[in-house]
């Protein structure tokens, strides 16, 4: 990842930066990392980009980090980036899935993506476009659902149907590597069932295992939240945030329609190598800030419950982030 000289990581500082919308004063101190890059309409140039160590707005106002209100809760494996345009996010979204889909193609033989449903795969739209569809081993991945609606295949609501229209029927993807939920079965046993296959699947090594918890690693998987700050079918208040246990469990009254859900669980999202959190709109704003400020709220927010055992990513446009 390319840095700026700006890069800071020792004790704190004060310093301007270089960003054209920001040049007040900032504390630094070496805890944690965010980092804010600017894009050139123009595919891959990257100026302005910079990553510090532990933001803190000595400001705190009506600007950028003073909606965060002060310290973000930021470490070396968590990045925040906020883009101005919507279509930037997208394209730097698209650059970091081909970088990863590369490193563990290479690294391993195989790409293990879970996806999210709703906004994101509208983020996601670069990828079936040159020149980012052309750098894919579309061969090697292999698609999972974070969470999924208990409907048909073809439904409306249907996550698959979403990742498919917009994605999947867009690449040379192989189906044999799309791994949907088992729509004729109860929510209780799609879920069962879906936790068997991964285990299936990481006995195959087509998942890598997370050497700490033994769980299913995933090498990527791309978060949206929702308004409230749910993440997959993880919604404030309910119990399932709790869930320990099972890999992969249902929801019969989720607060947001359909009702019955599968959904990964805190521990198995938790055990992936990386997290991309795409954030986009000014109605999740508020739910932004709670998550990226130390505040007793953002406890109560599932999404601020997401902690890979790898890297975390945050993807914000300006709406997201002010
Ligand atoms: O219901 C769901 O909502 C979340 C957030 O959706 P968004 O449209 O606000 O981005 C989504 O991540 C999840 O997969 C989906 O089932």
């Amino acid at each position: 990842m390319a840095t700026s000289p700006l890069s800071v990581t020792t004790s704190l500082h004060t310093f301007s930066l270089s960003l054209p919308k920001q040049s007040k004063p900032f504390l630094v101190s070496p805890q944690s990392q965010v980092a804010y890059k600017r894009f050139d309409r123009s595919f891959g140039l990257r100026n302005d980009s910079f990553i510090h160590q532990d933001f803190q707005r000595s400001n705190v106002g009506s600007t950028r980090a003073g909606r965060f209100g002060g310290a973000l809760t930021a470490t070396p494996k968590k990045k925040v980036e906020v883009f101005d345009a919507e279509e930037d996010l997208a394209t730097s979204l698209a650059n970091y899935v081909v970088d990863l889909s590369a490193k563990f193609v290479k690294q391993r033989g195989a790409f293990s993506i879970a996806l999210s449903g709703g906004s994101l795969i509208q983020s996601l739209r670069k990828l079936v476009e040159p020149p980012f569809i052309d750098s894919i081993e579309w061969s090697k991945w292999h698609i999972f659902w974070v969470d999924e609606r208990v409907v048909p295949k073809d439904h409306v609501d249907s996550n698959y149907k979403l990742a498919f229209d917009g994605l999947l029927s867009k690449v040379p993807i192989l189906l044999s590597n799309v791994y949907p939920i088992n729509d004729a079965l109860s929510a209780e046993r799609a879920a069962e069932d879906y936790e068997t296959r991964l285990k299936s699947l990481i006995y195959t090594k087509v998942i890598d295992t997370s050497p700490v918890s033994g769980l299913p690693k995933f090498d990527l998987i791309l978060l949206g939240m929702g308004p409230d700050g749910h993440v997959a079918s993880l919604f404030p208040g309910h119990p399932l945030v709790k869930e320990q246990q099972k890999w992969v469990t249902y929801i019969k009254d989720s607060p947001k329609p359909p009702p019955q859900r599968i959904t990964f669980t805190f521990p198995l999202i938790n055990a992936a190598n990386n997290i991309a959190l795409v954030v986009s709109g000014s109605a999740q704003a508020n739910a932004v800030r709670d998550a990226l400020r130390k505040s007793q709220i953002s406890e109560t927010l599932p999404v601020k419950m997401v902690s890979p055992e790898g890297e975390l990513k945050w993807f914000l446009d300006n709406d997201a982030a002010f």
